[in-house]
């Protein structure tokens, strides 16, 4: 029996001690997911860890979905940002009930989020495309994302014409329908991929303001 607690990466399963972690709340699951994903980070040569696939419910009733990077998790709520002038966020406007799941090959988990999303103030949203670099920014400003591109020569021009515009500056101003969106979970699940196929999955829901937890079959 292995004695590691959590995740054992000889074992490349939970031993568990993840309930003596979890007194189960929002913070300790939060915790548990970043704790997981720093893991991630440590066996990774790429920053792809924090790329997600955000699932919206389409306008015409499709489920929708893209990848995203997830920013940061803030008070306990997983933020994802980028132009919400584009399907994803007239989507969320439409129905704010998303998902972002995650695959971390490395570690072989899976997570799996369902939750609400809430739009941020202008503010933090600043904040979050200021931390972008230079070219995003720019070319966030610029381009009207997921509309035709029927002239890429003059989309280019725009480019071109904003650099000489900021010079030296660096400064881009975040465009009216670049923003971002705090997911407020109701559902987590944690897989740990088994190549026996007994997944170890465990699913935290919350039920009113309590958070309770299940082993699920594989
Ligand atoms: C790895 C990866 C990360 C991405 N990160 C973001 C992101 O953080 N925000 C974003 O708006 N689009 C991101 N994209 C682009 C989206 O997948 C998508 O093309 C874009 O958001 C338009 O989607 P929409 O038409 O559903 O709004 C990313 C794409 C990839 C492949």
């Amino acid at each position: 029996m292995c004695s590691n607690a959590g995740y054992c990466s000889g074992c490349r399963k939970f031993e568990n001690n993840y309930k003596s972690l979890l007194r189960v709340n929002l913070t300790a699951l939060t915790a548990l997911f970043q704790h997981y994903l720093n893991e991630e980070m440590q066996m990774r040569s790429v920053r792809l860890p924090y790329a997600c696939c955000l699932s919206t419910i389409g306008l015409d009733g499709f489920p929708n979905a893209r990848f995203v990077s997830l920013k940061e998790i803030r008070d306990d709520r997983f933020v994802i940002a980028g132009c919400m002038s584009s399907r994803k966020g007239a989507e969320i406007n439409a129905s704010n009930k998303v998902a972002i799941s995650f695959w971390w090959p490395e570690t072989q988990r899976q997570v799996r989020i369902q939750g609400i999303a809430h739009l941020m103030p202008g503010d933090i949203a600043d904040r979050y495309f200021d931390e972008r670099n230079l070219d995003s920014r720019i070319v966030s400003a610029v381009s009207n994302q997921g509309a035709a591109l029927d002239d890429p020569q003059a989309l280019h021009q725009a480019y071109d014409q904003l650099v000489q515009n900021i010079g030296e500056t660096g400064y881009v101003a975040r465009p009216e329908n670049w923003g971002a969106f705090a997911i407020e979970p109701v559902r987590i699940e944690f897989l740990t991929f088994s190549d026996s196929r007994f997944h170890d999955r465990i699913l935290f829901r919350k039920e009113g303001d309590q958070w309770t937890e299940i082993k699920l079959q594989p």
